[in-house]
């Protein structure tokens, strides 16, 4: 992962108004985020925490009510970073009469890609995506999880560098989840940055670097996964080659019984219950953070 900055939102808020500008929900506030080239980058929080809002003002779709939203260093809103982005957003949007090579070669116009390059990318992305037996189908006889994965190829057509997945393995099979999470993985190891938001919590464990969780459009947690998971308070011990005598009396005797210490460090616990715990504490206690760690 590098040191530049991909995504920044500065104060980012979002109020809907009704008809007649009342104010209707404060679906976020003042939401401060980083995200660098490299990363893959989880926003998580339950129905209505402002997940997509945050994405769909990162996309430009939305303005901010207050605050700011840059990608690539610039305003959200300038159409330039379309170029450079990718987006599967959470309901298909696909034309059902099309077939997969020709949605593929749709876009692929859409940003001017000449016929060749277009050829040549739309097999690649074919084969990356396992659709090779369905690439002559319509979208309409599709599966959910075929659906997912045109979805996945039509983002990546213009080998964007930054890549948004809302809810990437919705609707996917146990296999179609791994196989999503393979291909997550594979695009951060070209390089590319990886925003996705997903109410399926061990899969952003699987394959997130660092992650957000808002509740009730408020920011409750921010950072590395791994570290977020460590639970401090308690001290786990490896080790092999131990008798009984010596796990009794743990870390000072395993030198003197001639053990092997393996590894002295904190277990994780999991991100489900990490989630649950900071959803049941901002609800117990609202308009407290839970402290970014
Ligand atoms: N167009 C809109 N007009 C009014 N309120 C809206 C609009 N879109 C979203 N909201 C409200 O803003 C809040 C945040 O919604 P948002 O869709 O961003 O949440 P989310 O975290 O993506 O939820 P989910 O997990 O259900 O997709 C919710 O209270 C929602 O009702």
């Amino acid at each position: 992962m590098s040191e530049e900055i991909i995504l920044q939102t500065r104060a980012l808020s979002k109020v809907y108004r009704d008809f007649w500008g009342r104010q209707k929900v404060r679906a976020l506030k003042g939401l401060d985020l980083e995200v660098r080239r490299g990363e893959v980058f989880g926003l998580l929080g339950p129905n209505g925490s402002g997940k997509t809002t945050t994405i769909k003002l990162l996309l430009g779709l939305l303005f901010p009510t207050e605050g700011e939203a840059l990608v690539f260093g610039k305003p959200a809103s300038d159409v330039a970073k379309n170029e450079r982005l990718g987006y599967l957003p959470e309901e298909s949007y696909l034309y059902r009469f099309l077939t997969a090579d020709e949605t593929l070669d749709f876009y692929g116009r859409l940003f001017d890609m000449p016929s060749d390059v277009r050829r040549q990318r739309i097999d690649e992305l074919i084969e990356m995506v396992g659709l090779q037996k369905a690439r002559k189908r319509q979208l309409q006889e599709y599966s959910k999880g075929m659906t997912r994965r045109i979805g996945l190829a039509q983002a990546l057509i213009n080998d964007p560098e930054l890549i948004m997945l809302d809810e990437p393995t919705s609707g996917l099979d146990p296999i179609g989840t791994r196989e999503m999470k393979d291909m997550i993985l594979r695009l951060k190891d070209e390089g590319k940055t990886i925003v996705m938001c997903s109410h399926l919590l061990a899969d952003v464990q699987d394959v997130c670097d660092r992650i957000a969780i808002l509740h009730q459009g408020e920011l409750k947690e921010l950072g590395r996964v791994d570290e977020l998971l460590k639970v401090a308070d308690v001290t786990q011990i490896r080790a092999k080659n131990l008798s009984v005598d010596c796990q009794r009396e743990l870390r000072d005797v395993i030198s003197r019984h001639h053990g092997e210490l393996v590894s002295l460090d904190n277990p994780t616990t999991t991100l489900e219950e990490l989630f649950l715990e900071i959803v049941r504490d901002s609800e117990a206690r609202p308009g407290r953070r839970a402290g970014v760690k």
